[in-house]
């Protein structure tokens, strides 16, 4: 497969901050990547970088094969900012027309609208529409001039349940019909049902570039699940949880864990053990970075009581 993005070995600094260090990361043609992170991990500058907005301090980025700062490059990208200012007295057709008549290749208005659930709202002056219907409508703005690839910077922040699920609806037609995207996410059900491949970014590296199941097994972690008064100090805890009379221990080796409460005579009941979620094996990959950031090899042993 063609490779429509690439970063090498980019690295993009802003005054003191790196905001990204040594990226290397290919987007081929027809692929739907999610990418993961913390605030401040550098996903949005990644994707400015990728379609031209700005330069790497050093390193090379490419998109289509050639500069993401050419023009005619960039016809073949739609993109989505994490923040967008329209226009409050366009109504909503008079926006789609305005962008679309900047590409010679245009997905008809009501099309556009219908597939992003905004068909009723036309004729709806942008400054009437909720913040949830504007985030819609921004989103629909990067198909309308029938991209190759759609770069979106959190697509569906601030979206209730079906709104979301109707913007992920629109992202997937495009896939399916052999569109590319690379979208950021603090959702991660988002990231697992929409995309094939995630890479989990934190502190401007790449941490995990894989499937998600993939990037759930790297991780290994666990959560064990148990009725207990004060727990002993036990090995291998990436954080500690207590909800509804239970205390939840993510762990990167529940086995052990076990084995060790039961040496400890530490009365317990309804012990579960069971698989975590993406989010979890996230939080526990970007701790353990933060960790090991901050710790020294003879302070290693520290890590293992890292709280998420
Ligand atoms: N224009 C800028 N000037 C100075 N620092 C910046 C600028 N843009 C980003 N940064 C810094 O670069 C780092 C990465 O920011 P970036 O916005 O790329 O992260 P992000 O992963 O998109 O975060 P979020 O999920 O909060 O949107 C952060 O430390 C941020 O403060």
């Amino acid at each position: 497969m063609a490779v429509l993005a690439r970063s090498a070995e980019v690295t993009r600094r802003y005054g003191d901050v790196v905001a990204l260090d040594r990226v290397s990361l290919d987007i081929r043609a027809g692929e739907l990547v999610g990418l993961l992170g913390p605030n401040g991990a550098g996903k949005s500058t990644l994707i400015n970088l990728f379609v031209g907005l700005r330069r790497p301090t050093s390193g090379t980025v490419e998109l289509f094969g050639g500069s993401p700062r050419d023009p005619l490059i960039r016809r073949h990208v739609g993109v989505t900012p994490q923040e967008t200012g329209l226009p409050e007295v366009l109504r909503v057709a008079e926006i789609v027309d305005f962008v679309s008549a900047h590409f010679p290749d245009r997905v008809a208005t009501p099309e556009l609208l219908d597939r992003f659930g905004l068909g009723d709202l036309a004729k709806r002056q942008v400054g009437g529409l909720s913040g949830g219907q504007r985030r819609r409508l921004a989103v629909a703005l990067a198909f309308a001039g029938r991209p190759k690839m759609v770069f979106l910077d959190e697509p569906t922040t601030g979206l209730d349940v079906e709104a979301r699920r109707t913007l992920w609806d629109g992202v997937r037609s495009f896939h399916e019909e052999g569109g590319t995207v690379l979208l950021t996410s603090h959702y991660l059900e988002e990231i697992e049902a929409l995309a094939q491949r995630v890479v989990v970014v934190g502190h401007g590296r790449v941490l995990a570039d894989d499937t998600v199941q993939a990037v759930r097994d790297v991780v290994g972690v666990r959560r064990v699940s148990l009725v207990a008064g004060t727990l002993p100090e036990l090995p291998g805890v990436l954080g500690v949880e207590h909800a509804d009379g239970r205390t939840h221990l993510v762990t990167t080796d529940p086995d052990r864990l076990v084995v060790e409460l039961v040496r400890s005579g530490t009365p317990f009941s309804g012990l579960e053990i069971r698989p975590t979620t993406l989010e979890e094996a996230f939080l526990a990959i970007t701790s353990q970075e933060t960790t090991s950031k901050e710790t020294t090899s003879e302070e290693t042993t520290s890590k293992e009581s890292t709280h998420v």
